[in-house]
C-alpha cells in the first residue's frame, strides 16, 4: 500500500512583494517517480526548500513523512537525501575524502554501492574535488545524497551539467534506486526527454499554481493537438473549452486543448459540419503549449 511522502497544503511563499507559490496543493507517494517541471524562476526550487524546510512559507503547510517540514526530526532527515543546485563541496579533499567524511555523519553509510558507483559513473576517488569539472562535482553531490539508501531523494536539476551518457547512467540508478525498494524521487529538471524516461508522475508549476499534478500518462492523455476541418469555413473563434492556442485557417483549424475529451469534441465539431483528427504531444510540447508558447509553427493547420 502506499504511503504519503510528502503533503503540501495550500501553501503559499512570498519573498518581499514577489508572490512566487500561490496556495499549492500537493501530495507525493511512496514509490513515485516525480517530475517538477516550470519556466525559470516559476518556483521550483522555492517549493523544494519549503519541503525540506529550509524556507519558511508564508502560510500554509508541507509534512515530510508526516512530519512539519519545518520542523523536522534528525531521524526524518537521515532517510531523505537532497541535491540543491549550489550544493558546496571543500575543494582540497580527495572524492575518496569526501565520500568518508560524508559516510561518518549516517549510521548505515554504504561504502560498497557508493564505491560501485564512482566505478560506474568514472569517478577517480583519487582526485582532488578542486579539480573536478562541473558535471564530475554535480555526480559526487548525487553519489553523496545516495550513500545512505534515503527513502526520499529530492534532486534540484541533477542532470544539467552530466554529458549524454552520464545523464542515461544518472537515469538508470534513479530507476534502480525505486526499483529496489519503495523509495521516492522528487525531481526538477528542464529536460523533458530524461522526465519522460523515467517519470511515473509529473507537477508542472505554473504562474505560482499546480497547471497539473498526476500521471505522466494521465497528462499525455489530457493535453492533445486537434485538427478540424470543415465543408466551409470556420468561424473565427471556436470557443471549445480547455483550448491552450487555437489557428484558423479558412476551412481548417489547429488547436491544442487542455482536458481533451473526445466525445466533447464530436458534439461540437458535428455541430459545425466538421470532423476532426487527433495527435498525441510530445513532453516538451505539452510542456511548452502549457506554458503560453505555441508549437504549432512546426505543424501545418492544413490537414
Ligand atoms: N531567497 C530568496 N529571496 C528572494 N527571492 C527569491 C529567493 N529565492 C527565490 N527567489 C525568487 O523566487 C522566484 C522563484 O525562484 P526559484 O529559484 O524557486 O525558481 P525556479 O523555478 O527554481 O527557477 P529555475 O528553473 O531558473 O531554477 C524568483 O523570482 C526568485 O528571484
Amino acid at each position: 500500500m502506499n504511503t504519503t511522502i510528502i503533503q503540501v497544503a495550500n501553501l503559499h511563499k512570498q519573498f518581499n512583494d514577489n508572490q512566487v507559490l500561490t496556495g499549492l496543493d500537493l501530495k507525493i507517494e511512496s514509490g513515485q517517480i516525480v517530475g517538477l517541471l516550470g519556466t525559470n524562476g516559476s518556483g521550483k526550487s522555492t517549493l523544494i526548500k519549503c519541503m525540506l524546510g529550509l524556507l519558511k512559507p508564508t502560510s500554509g503547510t508541507s509534512t515530510v513523512f508526516n512530519e512539519s517540514s519545518w520542523d523536522l526530526s534528525a531521524t526524518a532527515k537521515s532517510r531523505l537525501g537532497y541535491v540543491s543546485q549550489e550544493f558546496a563541496l571543500l575543494p582540497w579533499m580527495t572524492v575518496k575524502a569526501t565520500t568518508d567524511y560524508t559516510g561518518a555523519f549516517y549510521e548505515h553509510w554504504d561504502y560498497a554501492y557508493v564505491t560501485r558507483l564512482m566505478k560506474e559513473w568514472n569517478l577517480d576517488e583519487n582526485q582532488r574535488v578542486g579539480v573536478l569539472s562541473v558535471g564530475q562535482r554535480q555526480k559526487l553531490a548525487v553519489i553523496l545524497a545516495l550513500g545512505h539508501h534515503p527513502e526520499l531523494l529530492i534532486l534540484d536539476e541533477p542532470v544539467a551539467s552530466l554529458d549524454p551518457v552520464a545523464r542515461r547512467q544518472f537515469l538508470q540508478s534513479l530507476i534502480e534506486f525505486t526499483e529496489d525498494e519503495e523509495n521516492t524521487i522528487l525531481f526538477s529538471t528542464h529536460i523533458t526527454s530524461d522526465l519522460e524516461r523515467v517519470a511515473s508522475h509529473v507537477v508542472f508549476l505554473e504562474e505560482g499554481k499546480i497547471g497539473f499534478s498526476g500521471e505522466l500518462d494521465s497528462l499525455k492523455h489530457q493535453v492533445k493537438r486537434i485538427r478540424i476541418s470543415a465543408e466551409q469555413d470556420l468561424p473565427l473563434c471556436l470557443n471549445i473549452p480547455g483550448t491552450l492556442r487555437s489557428q484558423i485557417d479558412g476551412q481548417y483549424a489547429l488547436l491544442a486543448v487542455k482536458n481533451f475529451q473526445s466525445e466533447a469534441m464530436e458534439t461540437f465539431t458535428k455541430e459545425l459540419n466538421a470532423t476532426f483528427t487527433v495527435e498525441d504531444l510530445n513532453l516538451e510540447e505539452i510542456f511548452l503549449e502549457l506554458s503560453g508558447v505555441s508549437t504549432h509553427a512546426e505543424a501545418e493547420v492544413t490537414v
